[in-house]
């Protein structure tokens, strides 16, 4: 078997939540001093890794940033290689997006190029957060690329395909928690509480008004509440209720009109049902806005790539925190196609494992390109 797949395969089995990447470090880091070490300088940053391929003749320096996190989701795709860890998943490719990583550092281990390249590892992408404090530490601040690139698997399109657009790419995202505060009682004396299972299934009700009527439909937005808690037992009122959602725009100032409306609804649930209520924002990410003549270059020289499928796609409401590297360094995230019939974050994503090759190939020639 192809020793990347079978690396592929042993990241799957060990998906790690945010800041908790221990195994996964331990195995970048033992897989990265296997190599020959004369052309390899090696940071840790938390539970990521910095690792820079110093070049023959050096003018810049190149980035390229893999994600490594799993996201809480029990696996069910049946695979001989599943997750050991029964609550998690690497449900959105990030053990696909290292391994073509590490296959890029191994090719130019081997093939430096003029420039120095720097390899950024970075935990937390799904949350809370990683690519902005690791950007702002000290670690990635003396080794700071002049471009930076970066991929996300789509499992819409063929492999072979490459899916990118100038501009903003992915949306400006913020996570949304609700705690919802009142009083509970026994179900047979419902005067005697406030029933905060009815309070909530109000609030979403209403919150998805703002989307449809406080948002210009020509500008874009998504309020997604994906887990509702509340209560303690079929026969009791509910003391309290919890959601937990997302908000995801298309600008920062729709952003914060969204929050702005929520907290106007927020506000009319606890007088309406005379509860308390809490917003936490919790971690919050900027557009992945790329930058254009490096992405319109980019463009040029994959259109001339025999083996690639180029789309120029549209904007999606994903988000991605690799939105602040992009902020602060120009370049670029596009999407590879590993054509699976289940989306990101779905427990039975099973992405074509052929696509891994097809990218460390292609960024193979786009980094030897850029960085001579
Ligand atoms: C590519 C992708 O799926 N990214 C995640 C980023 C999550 C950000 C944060 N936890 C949130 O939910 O707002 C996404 O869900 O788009």
């Amino acid at each position: 078997m192809n020793p990347f797949i079978q690396i592929r395969r042993e990241l799957h089995r060990i998906p790690e939540l945010g800041f908790q990447e221990f195994k996964t470090q331990a195995y970048l880091l033992k897989y990265i001093q296997s190599l020959p070490q004369q052309r390899l300088l090696i940071k840790k940053w938390k539970t990521g890794l910095l690792v820079k391929v110093p070049g023959r003749n050096p003018s810049k320096m190149v980035g390229y940033r893999t994600d490594i996190d799993g996201l809480p989701i029990p696996e069910e795709t049946g695979l001989p290689f599943s997750s050991i860890h029964p609550e998690n998943m690497h449900a959105c490719g990030h053990d696909f997006h290292m391994t073509i990583a590490l296959g890029l550092l191994t090719h130019f281990v081997h093939n430096p190029i003029a420039d120095d390249l720097l390899f950024v590892f970075q935990p937390a992408e799904e949350g809370p957060g990683g690519a902005e404090p690791m950007l702002h530490s000290k670690e990635m601040q003396e080794w700071m690329p002049d471009m930076i690139f970066a991929l996300h698997i789509a499992p819409e399109y063929p492999v072979g395909t490459i899916a990118v657009k100038e501009g903003l790419l992915f949306a400006n995202t913020s996570e949304l928690f609700i705690d919802l505060q009142g009083r509970g009682g026994h179900a047979a004396f419902p005067h005697q509480t406030n029933d905060m299972v009815i309070a909530a299934c109000n609030l979403v009700t209403q919150l998805q008004t703002i989307v449809s009527r406080n948002i210009n439909p020509l500008d874009s937005a998504v309020i997604t509440i994906g887990k509702i808690t509340g209560g303690t037992v079929q026969n009791s009122i509910a003391e309290k209720a919890r959601l937990e959602g997302t908000i995801r725009t298309l600008s920062p100032e729709t952003m914060g009109k969204v929050k702005q409306r929520i907290e106007a609804i927020v506000r009319g649930i606890e007088a309406g049902f005379e509860c308390g209520a809490k917003i936490d924002y919790g971690s919050m990410y900027y557009q992945v806005y790329n930058h254009e003549e490096l992405t319109k270059d980019f463009i040029d020289f994959i259109r001339q790539d025999p083996h690639i499928t180029l789309v120029e796609c549209r904007e999606a409401m994903t988000g991605e925190d690799f939105g602040y590297m992009l902020k602060e360094i120009p370049g670029f995230m596009f999407w590879l196609g590993v054509d699976t019939p289940f989306g990101l974050h779905n427990a039975k994503l099973n992405p074509k494992e052929e696509a891994i090759g097809v990218a460390v190939r292609m960024m193979t020639d786009y980094l030897t390109y850029k960085g001579n």
